[in-house]
């Protein structure tokens, strides 16, 4: 399962270097095989029963669902974590490119209207600061500008270039068609180029990149080569541009652009421009840190199954962990999973109240309307863009007063809160983008603290069940050993309810 589990002879190798790769290609069997066995015997495990815990991950697209399942995944099958491992290494070449084609997007004089109205990262309001025009008038500027976007984009075609390869990489293996699609999904063609990957879950993107094999000779030759060996492979090319990445994010004025546009990539998804030098190396095998950040929307359903041994008188219990597409179009798909699920782990990135959906900027729909005006005081914006926390809002009150969840425990984690304590640190204000917020003090505690009562108040106003058992959670699910002590905090709560209605069945 491992990407060096063959590494070819060289006919000029010295007597010392045949030994060395005699014990690399030991050990990489070695560990193989032991991934293949864990594998096997999760997977034999899991056959045996049904599942005892069925847990559906809610919240809005890019909230962390799919990274919360991950943290799942690492805890309870890390078998097959491992085992994807390699896979992931495609997604983080796209996230890479597509953050070298935003910043080049956004020193394009030509692109700078469409940039500000894409920016996941703009802002609804004026932090107090003076409005940036979005288009320059100054003809020093733009001259810079246009030799600047001349120069970078010129020697990062390549890497541009690749984006398509990459795409075909992940899609290359699905029996369907258009497994890999660009944007939202809902309205074909609005963000292309620039939206967002997204494989759909019945793909076996995973499965055919796990390999860690020459997909070009894959299919072909008798001769197995390691993909770093193969001259197709993506890597040569980001390799070879890696001088030129490294100098466009390094370069000062380009970074003034980038602050002057507003556009925060250090906070946005699959963010590894400061990481080139090791993302683009030759032998990269991406870390459980970097495949926790890789980011590929969930178009679908994806089902992870698992079992928790409870001990030797409590036996093994089967957990089933749903995880949904988070996007507008995507949450017709929630309601068939109300019906009998045990716990609903809700996210809400906090850290998002300065940003505004990057779907469809549509006309309101009616639930929205009707909504809005159910929640006091909060921001509306003043276009038809929807502001992130508002949004999460909306769905946190329309998930607590579905009739179905009723007397389903439900946890919501408060996410992103490393970034929320990087956003306040830096000064943006929550009291321009929340009226209600006030003239309380901008700091990562009271903001917290105001925000989780603020859901707190929405459940207790919203759900006709006052019994109902609701733990809140800050999180910030990238990070990996804290994210292990609140899973393990929450499956012995949620264990505890089961058994207790269990007993009462
Ligand atoms: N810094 C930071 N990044 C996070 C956190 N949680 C998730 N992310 C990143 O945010 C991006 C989006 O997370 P996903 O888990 O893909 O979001 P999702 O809710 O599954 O989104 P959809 O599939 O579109 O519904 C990924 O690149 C994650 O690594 C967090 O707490 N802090
Ligand atoms: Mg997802």
């Amino acid at each position: 399962m491992v990407a060096a589990k063959s590494i070819p002879q060289n006919h000029h190798e010295t007597p010392a270097q045949r030994e060395m790769r005699i014990l690399a290609e030991q050990q990489a069997k070695h560990i193989s095989d032991a991934i293949d066995e864990q594998l096997r015997v999760e997977r034999a495990e899991l056959k045996k029963n049904k599942p005892d815990v069925k847990i559906l991950l809610l919240g809005q697209s890019e909230s962390g669902k799919s990274t919360t399942l991950k943290q799942f995944q690492l805890l309870h099958t890390p078998a097959a974590f491992q085992a994807e491992r390699m896979a992931w290494r495609i997604v983080i070449y796209l996230n890479l490119v597509r953050s070298v084609r935003r910043v080049l997007d956004t020193i394009s004089a030509e692109r700078e209207e469409e940039i500000s109205e894409l920016s996941d990262t703009a802002s609804l309001l004026s932090d107090g600061q003076t409005a940036v025009s979005s288009v320059s008038t100054d003809p020093e500027t733009r001259r810079i500008a246009a030799e600047k976007y001349a120069e970078y984009s010129t020697a990062l075609a390549p890497v541009l270039e690749l984006e398509a390869r990459l795409i075909r990489n992940l899609r290359e293996d699905d029996d369907e068609d258009e497994a890999t699609r660009l944007g939202d999904g809902s309205a074909p063609g609005w963000s292309v180029p620039r939206g967002e990957y997204a494989v759909r879950t019945t793909s076996n993107w995973k499965r055919a990149l796990t390999l860690g094999r020459s997909r070009s000779k894959r299919k072909s030759a008798s001769v197995s080569v390691p993909w770093w060996e193969d001259p197709s492979d993506p890597v040569h090319t980001l390799e070879s541009c890696r001088n030129s990445m490294n100098r466009l994010w390094k370069d000062e004025w380009v970074r003034r652009r980038l602050v002057e546009k507003r556009v925060r990539l250090q906070e946005s998804s699959g963010f590894y421009l400061d990481e080139i030098e090791r993302i683009t190396a030759k032998m990269y095998a991406p870390t459980d840190e970097d495949v926790l950040k890789a980011r590929l929307k969930t178009v679908g359903v994806v089902e992870h199954s698992f079992t928790i041994n409870m001990g030797s008188i409590r036996g093994n219990s089967n957990w089933v962990i749903y995880d949904v597409g988070g996007s507008r179009s995507q949450r017709h798909a929630w309601a068939p999973f109300f019906q009998d699920v045990n716990a609903i782990i809700f996210l809400a990135p906090i850290s998002a109240f300065d940003q505004v959906l990057t779907e469809v900027r549509a006309r309101p729909s009616r639930l929205y309307l009707s909504a809005t005006a159910l929640i006091p005081n909060c921001l509306v914006s003043q276009d038809s863009r929807v502001n992130r926390l508002e949004d999460s809002l909306l769905l946190w009150r329309a998930v607590v007063s579905n009739k179905l969840l009723e007397k389903v425990p439900i946890v919501l984690f408060l996410n992103k809160c490393d970034l929320l304590r990087e956003k306040i640190e830096a000064g943006v204000q929550l009291k321009n983008h929340l009226l209600t917020y006030g003239d309380r003090p901008n700091e990562y505690e009271p903001v917290s603290k105001y925000l989780r009562n603020k859901f707190g108040l929405l459940h207790n106003q919203n759900s006709s069940n006052r019994d109902r058992e609701l733990f809140i959670h800050f999180t910030a699910v990238i990070d990996k050993a804290k994210t292990a002590q609140i899973i393990t905090s929450v499956r012995e709560a949620i264990l505890r309810i089961n058994l207790k209605t269990l007993k009462l069945m």
